[in-house]
């Protein structure tokens, strides 16, 4: 049966309460720590950086998925190793040389994702594909949590799930942006192997529960 990874956004957590908020987490049956690094260039909003990112791994149990929002991510691969990264995740749209950017993530140890705006399409990758560990397509246009999913994202999996098959690779399918209960099992059903989720984890009543129900969705996809 395939496991689905879980990965909530600490975007949608509560920032003066970092340390807790990684103990529910670790606590959580969650995967992944998704971490949402803005620079207020590449998209219009600021998040947070690399000692942020370095104050939650002192907590955090499970490994940093970084996606990068930024330009030139190149010149912050190696502060965002240091500060605990295991995936670091750059935007196709924020590098000019690509195919180096992904060598250099390799170089420092880490697993190479790559995102991809929600206008851009998977044919972009075609000759990166065997070289990355992870895409991440954007269900929704960067810059915020909380926003609605795009529904042509089940499309853009299949499409990326035949790219992948076609090229060998052992790219992981992320999906990131609107992602809830509702859209999940056909998320999973399309070929998507990792769930990011903020607000419809961190807003709701009992977020543990919700990772819990989230990654449960698997077992009620077999019978
Ligand atoms: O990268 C981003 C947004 O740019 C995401 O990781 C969001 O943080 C997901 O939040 P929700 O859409 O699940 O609220
Ligand atoms: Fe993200």
């Amino acid at each position: 049966m395939k496991n689905t990874i879980i990965a909530p956004s600490i975007l949608a957590s509560d920032f003066a309460n970092l340390e807790s908020e990684s103990n529910m987490l670790n606590r959580s049956e969650a995967d992944w720590f998704h971490i949402d690094i803005m620079d207020g260039r590449f998209v219009p909003n600021i998040s947070f950086g690399i000692p942020v990112t370095a104050a939650i791994n002192k907590h955090a149990q499970k490994p940093l998925d970084v996606h990068l929002m930024i330009v030139e991510p190149e010149k912050y691969l190696e502060d965002f190793k240091n500060a605990g990264a295991e995936t670091l995740t750059v935007h196709y749209e924020a590098c000019t040389h690509l195919h180096r950017t992904i060598g250099q993530i390799k170089e420092l140890g880490c697993k190479a994702g790559v995102a991809l705006n929600p206008h851009t399409p998977v044919s972009v990758l075609e000759d990166v594909i065997q070289d990355i560990d992870l895409v991440c397509v954007m269900s929704v246009n960067p810059g915020f949590g909380g926003q609605k999913f795009i529904e042509n994202t089940y499309d853009k999996i299949e499409k990326l799930a035949s790219l992948i098959k076609k090229s060998n690779s052992n790219a992981l399918i992320e999906i990131d942006g609107g992602v809830n209960l509702d859209n999940a099992p056909k998320l999973i059903k399309a070929g998507a192997d990792v769930l990011v989720a903020g607000s419809f984890v961190f807003n709701s009543k009992n977020p543990e529960d919700t990772i819990k129900n989230l990654k449960s969705i698997n077992n009620s996809l077999v019978s």
